[in-house]
């Protein structure tokens, strides 16, 4: 990679060829500079072509709040049919939702409007409904109740193959993707890779490289957060999970990689037509499988503290396992599952801190009162502060909104009939809102999750953003802290601002990330 742009930050020290450019977006493979484009002429001042860049689809256009409450209503157009009838004398009530557009179902609806959508629903169908989406039928369970019935009580009627379906082609055989006593055998092999222990050393990397990499970020004017957010987070993951392995070879092409197989995910054409998002995903695919199969023997001889050496050294009691594949396919999920949801959280605390600058001087108080040395795990957990802002923010912007599962016999949930083999949509970000739990849900208010209004202990499945059961996110300490980190140390370094007028908005094709990229305005402290 011999390319320099010719106005651009090396965003990592870290990484050798990591290059973000100064309006925060990252390089891909060199195609500005090649084309002779000035980095900084992509920059927000340009409206023309920022405005390209700021709508990642056109279907996040901002249009005028009746227009936007006319496609709302749009929405609840179609007729409204039972999904399948109950057992006679079960006394079960029938599942209601409708189609949607042909095809297309609610798709649309929901990349628009995201966890907004799912809560107008709820509101007019109740905890159990049906949609058109992605190009099936599917049932969606929200609210608490309901939530934890099919995630506990009931939750031997869900295998996870609701995400077989949405992702399986791109990551296939991650632990999210298995079901039941396979599920339960790799979940303890992999636990061993995040014991308390091991989670220290993984901490204690993350901080020095957030430190070298926010030194060189952009200050005094609007930048794009997101990109270089998501640029840091992938350096973190390098070092966390690779051990620095691989730290010379194309870390953009694996970024890309990773971007593809995500947003593969949603895609609308569901075969692997040339052109299309779902045949990037499995070109992603096939890239990370290529790059972690190749560093496999490395990871296997040593006895690093490294995610990928801790996979390929877990062992249960039993002497339980990982084969060469598993681990492959376990290291190509974990890097996912870390990545973009760690990126979503810290970018959406930068926001709410921007907007409630009286949260973001509270918690540099504290991040100031550790001092100037390398925070370690115990550290991290003595910032309270920080604790009630990122709970708060995961419980606005939940990164994983919607999780899948996939009925294997007929089950009845909050007293309704969902048939076996019918896909399923869990929505915690309903929960979330839910008013019976919240007080002035829409509201950024982190003082609920204190020990005195403890708003969160109102109902255990009110807020879940990890998920609960079988399959609650393994990584949940582990990506705290990593926020955490980040958070610290830019409260440390930096203060950041948000225009009065400035409202973020989420687009919805996967998980959700900054329509605009997320523009704040960086000050450095020191
Ligand atoms: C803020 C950060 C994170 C959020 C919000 C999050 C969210 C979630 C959610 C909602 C699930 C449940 C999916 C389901 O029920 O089907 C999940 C599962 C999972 N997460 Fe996370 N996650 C985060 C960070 C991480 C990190 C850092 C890692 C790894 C280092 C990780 C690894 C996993 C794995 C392996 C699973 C599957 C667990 C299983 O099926 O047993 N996650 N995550």
């Amino acid at each position: 990679m011999a390319y320099r742009y010719r106005v651009g930050v090396r965003v990592s020290r870290s990484s050798s060829t990591a290059h973000v450019r100064r309006d925060g977006l990252r390089s891909r493979a060199g195609q500005a500079s090649r084309t002779g484009e000035s980095p900084v002429s992509t920059s927000l001042a340009h409206p023309g072509r920022g405005l390209r860049q700021r709508l990642s689809s056109i279907l996040l256009v901002p249009l005028p709040t009746r227009v936007e409450s006319g496609i709302r209503s749009a929405s609840r157009v179609w007729p409204v049919r039972p999904l399948a009838d109950p057992p006679p004398a079960s006394g079960l009530r029938p599942v209601r939702g409708d189609a949607g557009l042909p095809l297309l179902g609610h798709t649309l609806d929901y990349i628009r409007f995201g966890s907004g959508f799912t809560r107008d629903r709820y509101q007019r169908f109740g905890p159990v409904s049906w949609m058109g989406a992605f190009g099936t039928r599917m049932v969606v369970i929200a609210g608490p109740d309901a939530t934890q019935q099919a995630m506990t009580a009931e939750a031997k009627a869900f295998s996870q193959d609701g995400w077989t379906y949405l992702i399986d082609a791109f990551f296939h055989r991650g632990l999210m993707l298995m079901s039941f006593d396979e599920h339960r055998m790799h979940r303890r092999i992999m636990q061993e890779a995040f014991t308390r222990p091991r989670l220290t050393s993984y901490t204690q990397k993350v901080s020095p490289t957030v430190r070298a990499t926010v030194a060189d970020w952009p200050t005094g004017t609007p930048t794009r957060l997101y990109p270089l957010l998501k640029a840091l987070t992938l350096d973190i993951a390098t070092s966390v999970f690779m051990g620095g392995r691989g730290g010379r070879e194309d870390t953009g092409a694996i970024n890309n990689a990773f971007v593809a197989t995500v947003r593969a995910a949603s895609a609308i054409i569901r075969a692997p037509i040339p052109g299309t998002r779902y045949r990037a995903g499995i070109t992603g695919r096939r890239l990370l499988e290529d790059y972690f199969t190749r560093h496999l023997p490395e990871a296997r001889a040593s006895q690093g503290d490294d995610l990928f050496a801790g996979l390929c050294n877990a062992r249960t009691e039993d002497g339980e396992q990982f084969s060469d594949d598993d681990i492959v396919s376990h290291m190509i999920f974990l890097m996912m599952a870390a990545h973009d949801t760690s990126t979503i959280t810290a970018a959406a605390a930068m926001y709410y801190l921007a907007k409630h600058p009286d949260w973001q001087h509270r918690a540099r108080a504290e991040s100031d009162a550790l001092g100037e040395r390398t925070s370690d795990i115990d550290d991290l957990e003595s910032l309270t502060t920080l604790d009630l802002v990122i709970k708060e923010t995961l419980r606005l912007v939940a990164p994983v909104p919607i999780v899948m599962r996939k009925t294997v016999r007929d089950v009845a949930v909050a007293g309704h009939h969902i048939p076996a083999d019918t896909l399923v949509a869990i929505a915690p970000a309903v929960n979330h809102f839910d008013t019976d739990v919240w007080s002035t849900p829409d509201e950024f208010d982190p003082a609920r999750f204190d020990e005195q209004r403890a708003e969160d202990k109102g109902h255990r499945f009110a807020w879940i953003p990890f998920g609960g059961g079988a399959h609650k996110c393994i990584g949940l300490h582990f990506g705290t802290l990593e926020v955490k980190a980040i958070l610290h140390e830019l409260l440390r370094s930096h203060t950041w601002t948000a225009p009065a007028d400035y409202t973020v908005r989420w687009d919805n094709t996967s998980l959700p990330v900054p329509v605009d990229g997320l523009p704040l305005t960086l000050t450095r402290r020191r």
